[in-house]
């Protein structure tokens, strides 16, 4: 890990993981989570879980993952929730993923890049899911602004659902490259341009695949380091022991994603399962 002074998202990242560790929580509150938690199915229950996920994390681990469509639901009013939720997740100094999965195209994902990223915007996160269907090159304007702001990105590449392999793993015939690779290479080659010694543009490769069934080999380390955003443990199945295995090289900027298997545990016990949690995670990447 590198010991320059933060000035990118990757820098920021990495302080963070080298204190607090990588797991991230995810903030999904599910109907039946909202049910078990003995809150409203509404704009106001999401608001409290949110809270009280927040709470939760602060000072057991260092990151979070709103997943928005849970917010989304309840229109204006379930923006305004997640906008407490942002903002409280980030003055307690956690690192915020919005997990928007936004993609499109010149002005537009100019204007998503603009919501979700910059500095005082009601939304503001610290990075954001985007997808990279339209071409790397299509995010110019979000990756642009991510550079000049020290926000991130987290790119899907190989995501941790079973549907997608057709698509991801599909081959150009003109590259001889995967689609899933070719954004991997899109994204280090944005890293290099932007010029920190970490990357600040990262991407999604879930831990239920083999990557090397994607044309990925995670034992050739990439040049900045590629923060990678791992979901898939817990909940869908991948066990934590073989992190290692599973990201090779690429673990040094790894942040793994849980979101059911901590949010289960309930309002009374979410703490602790975030401490434990937080351990195994530390452990299995010693
Ligand atoms: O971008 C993500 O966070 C994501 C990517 C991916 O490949 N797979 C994936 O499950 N996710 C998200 O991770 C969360 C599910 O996490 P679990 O409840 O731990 O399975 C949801 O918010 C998904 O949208």
């Amino acid at each position: 890990m590198s010991g320059s002074t933060p000035s990118g998202f990757g820098e920021r990242l990495g302080t963070v993981i080298v204190r607090d560790g990588a797991l991230c929580v995810g903030i999904d509150p599910h109907a039946y989570l909202l049910r078990e938690w003995d809150l409203s199915n509404d704009a106001q229950g999401v608001r409290e879980f949110g809270l009280r996920v927040v709470d939760a994390v602060a000072g057991r681990a260092g990151i979070v993952k709103p997943q928005i469509a849970f917010f989304e639901k309840f229109g204006a009013r379930g923006y305004s929730a997640l906008e407490e939720v942002l903002a409280a997740a980030r003055a307690a100094g956690l690192i915020v993923i919005a997990d928007v999965k936004r993609g499109d195209l010149g002005t537009s994902v100019e204007a998503y890049g603009e919501a979700w990223l910059t500095p005082g915007s009601p939304l503001e996160a610290d990075a954001m899911t985007i997808s990279a269907f339209q071409g790397v090159g299509s995010l110019a304007a979000p990756i642009g602004l991510a550079a000049e702001t020290g926000k991130g990105l987290f790119v899907l590449a190989a995501t941790s659902n079973p549907e997608a392999a057709g698509i991801q793993r599909s081959v150009d015939p003109g590259s001889g490259r995967t689609v899933a690779r070719a954004i991997i290479d899109g994204v280090t080659q944005a890293n290099q341009a932007i010029g920190n010694e970490l990357g600040s543009i990262g991407v999604v490769l879930g831990a239920t695949l083999e990557l090397s069934e994607f044309g990925i080999d995670v034992a050739k380390p990439i040049t900045p380091a590629l923060p990678v955003l791992a979901p898939g443990f817990g909940h869908q199945g991948a066990a934590l022991k073989n992190a290692r295995d599973i990201y090779g090289s690429f673990a040094e900027l790894l942040v793994v994603s849980e979101s059911r298997s901590i949010l289960t545990a309930g309002p009374d016990r979410i703490a602790d399962t975030i401490s434990r949690r937080a351990d195994e995670v530390r452990s299995s990447l010693d």
